[in-house]
């Protein structure tokens, strides 16, 4: 399990993470999300004792990542694109990071064939594509075959068979009972893929909480409803308390589900020509509760003397 508490790192006057407390369970992947600048990398290197915390704690299992003797076996994570030496083969970094490690170079061959690599393990990773460095990645992150593993935008530069399978890989760590903690820019990709959600912006905690109760809670849902007697049908919904807004030929219905709608419309003798449910997204969700951190962050960079 990882847990921060009172986490907070400040570079000069800016606060890039401004104490915050969250636990990432084992036995789910947790989403990590926020808009561009929100903290997210700096958590994860604080989490892996490449940033030290101005204040407050982050630890895994109860003890700071510095801490571990063998910190391959406890923590494997993928950070963005790591120094590798582009003249030695995938084979033989993973076995310099298994020796230097501690670690059986057995397990060497084990990772290649689970991130798929094992017919080009020979190849200088100086000519791998972004994709195949992504699994390499992962394929180091998994080598000490730890019960925490940390990914930062792991479908980074990866085809959507790569995405697939990350979202495989992922769920399968989580179902062997590890502690999986993910960031992802890809919203349709991370609503597949995460059980659990901790959202940040401007270095704070904007949602800790299921990703079903995330869309519930910061999303609305509503009918679609298309009727030749639009006007009516609008009217006898408004009538019940419903809240109906037209959008072109269609009306956004809230306050009912699709069947209730369709019984009172259907009592009324009024013509239906469409009832959908229509649900919102992760990425709407999302979009909702940063709205206002986007904006901070967008004015934020705005080049000094452009317009605004
Ligand atoms: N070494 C540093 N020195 C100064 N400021 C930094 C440093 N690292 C990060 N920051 C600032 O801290 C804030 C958080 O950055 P961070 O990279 O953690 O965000 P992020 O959520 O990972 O964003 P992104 O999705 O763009 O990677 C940003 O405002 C960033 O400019």
């Amino acid at each position: 399990m990882i847990e921060a508490q009172g986490l907070t790192k400040r570079y000069g006057d800016r606060t890039a993470v401004d104490g915050i407390s969250f636990s990432v369970h084992p036995g789910r992947v947790t989403g990590f999300l926020g808009p561009n600048g929100a903290g997210k990398s700096t958590t994860m290197r604080m989490l892996l004792g490449l940033d030290r915390p101005t204040a407050g704690t982050v630890t895994v299992n109860g003890r700071s990542y510095a801490d571990f003797p063998a910190p391959l076996r406890q923590v494997g994570a993928l950070l963005e694109a790591r120094a590798l030496h582009p003249g030695r083969s995938a084979r033989d970094h993973l076995r310099w990071m298994a020796a230097s490690n501690g670690l059986a170079v057995r397990r060497v061959d084990e990772v290649l064939d689970m991130v798929g690599l094992t017919d080009v393990a020979g190849q200088r990773v100086g000519r791998f594509s972004l994709g195949m460095g992504q699994r390499l990645g992962i394929a180091v992150a998994l080598l000490g075959d730890p019960p925490v593993v940390v990914l930062d935008e792991p479908v980074n530069g990866l085809d959507p068979e790569g995405i697939r399978w990350v979202r495989t890989l992922t769920r399968r760590l989580a179902a062997e009972g590890r502690t999986v903690f993910l960031s992802s820019h890809l919203m349709s990709e991370m609503a597949l893929t995460a059980d659990h959600l901790v959202v940040i912006g401007r270095g704070r905690i904007l949602a800790d909480c299921s990703m079903a109760d995330f869309i519930a809670q910061h999303a609305a849902s509503y009918v679609r409803v298309a009727s030749p007697q639009r006007g009516e049908v609008a009217d006898l919904l408004r009538s019940q308390g419903l809240d109906v807004a037209v959008h072109g030929d269609e009306l956004r219905v809230q306050g009912l589900d699709a069947a209730a709608v369709g019984e009172l419309v259907g009592r009324s003798g009024l013509l239906l020509h469409e009832l959908t449910l229509v649900r919102s997204s992760l990425e709407d969700a999302f979009m909702t509760l940063t709205a206002t951190s986007v904006e901070y962050s967008a004015r934020q960079q705005t080049p000094a003397g452009a317009p605004r």
